[in-house]
């Protein structure tokens, strides 16, 4: 077990729609730096965890705390400035935008969702139109996209429209990011390449990723830690070596399979 407070606890998250339960009493407790999985069948209910992390949806019952802080039902606006980003499963672009203007759109997000800005009118505390591009480009920069900066978004190659997702949530300057199946429709150079990206992130950034993904390569390759969800209860959670060989896991994907 890890020293000192977590980052992320959920606590006892449920949610209904309906008479269904997605997600049933989840508990997962979130260091910071770590890389975390979260793994099960179609329909288990993890994008629904993400959902109720980030705001999207209000959990039946339990608790969302951040940094310790209770944020359960707060708005999305809200937690995306107290620092948690996310992607989404079908990648959100605007295509017809540059790449440059795609990270440019979540800087504005980004400064229009901090809840303290419009209680403060310190001097250059607003940034100009041309820093916050400067501060775009570094952003590019840094994952290695600077180059296509005036490419428009839907001429990029999958891979790096991925990358460009990505590169969008970090302009919120999250602690806490949340990746909902980053390799879904790549190809396995390209999804070799979004792991060593993903690991570069998390230190170059200084973050904590909670990842989704049904590419076991993946999750195997790069998690510290997974937990697996079926029918929307946690059935497992360990290493990559204890979730490959745990039975209950192999029964839930052998299950899903027949
Ligand atoms: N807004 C909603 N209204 C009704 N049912 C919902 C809603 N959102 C999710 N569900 C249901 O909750 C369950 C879990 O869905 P969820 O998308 O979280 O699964 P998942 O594990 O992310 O699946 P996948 O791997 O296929 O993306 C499903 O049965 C889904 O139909």
């Amino acid at each position: 077990m890890k020293e000192g407070m977590p980052l992320l606890s959920l606590q006892d998250l449920t949610i209904t729609f309906g008479g269904l339960t997605a997600v049933d009493s989840f508990y997962l407790d979130i260091y910071p730096g770590e890389l975390v999985g979260l793994i099960g069948p179609n329909g288990a209910g993890k994008t629904t965890v993400f959902n109720m992390i980030c705001g999207q949806y209000r959990p039946t019952r339990g608790k969302v705390l951040f940094e310790g802080k209770d944020i359960t039902g707060m708005s999305p606006d809200r937690i995306t400035a107290l620092g948690i980003a996310r992607t989404f499963q079908n990648i959100r672009l605007f295509g017809n935008l540059s790449v440059l203007e795609n990270v440019l759109v979540s800087f504005h997000v980004r400064i229009k969702s901090s809840f303290i800005a419009p209680m403060l009118s310190l001097p250059g505390y607003w940034r100009e139109e041309k820093q916050i591009r400067a501060e775009a480009m570094k952003l590019l920069e840094a994952v290695n996209l600077h180059r296509l900066a005036h490419e428009q978004a839907s001429a990029l190659p999958y891979g790096q429209q991925r990358r460009l997702e990505i590169a969008r949530a970090l302009a919120t300057r999250p602690r806490l990011l949340l990746l909902d199946e980053p390799a879904a429709g790549m190809n396995p150079q390209e999804t070799i390449g979004l792991m060593r990206f993903i690991k570069q992130i998390l230190k170059d950034f200084n973050l904590t990723i909670l990842l989704i993904e049904h590419d076991m390569k993946v999750v195997m390759g790069i998690c510290e830690r997974i937990a697996v969800l079926d029918f929307g209860i946690k059935i497992a959670e360990g290493s990559p070596e204890e979730i490959k060989k745990n039975p209950r896991v192999i029964e839930a994907y052998l299950g899903a399979e027949a």
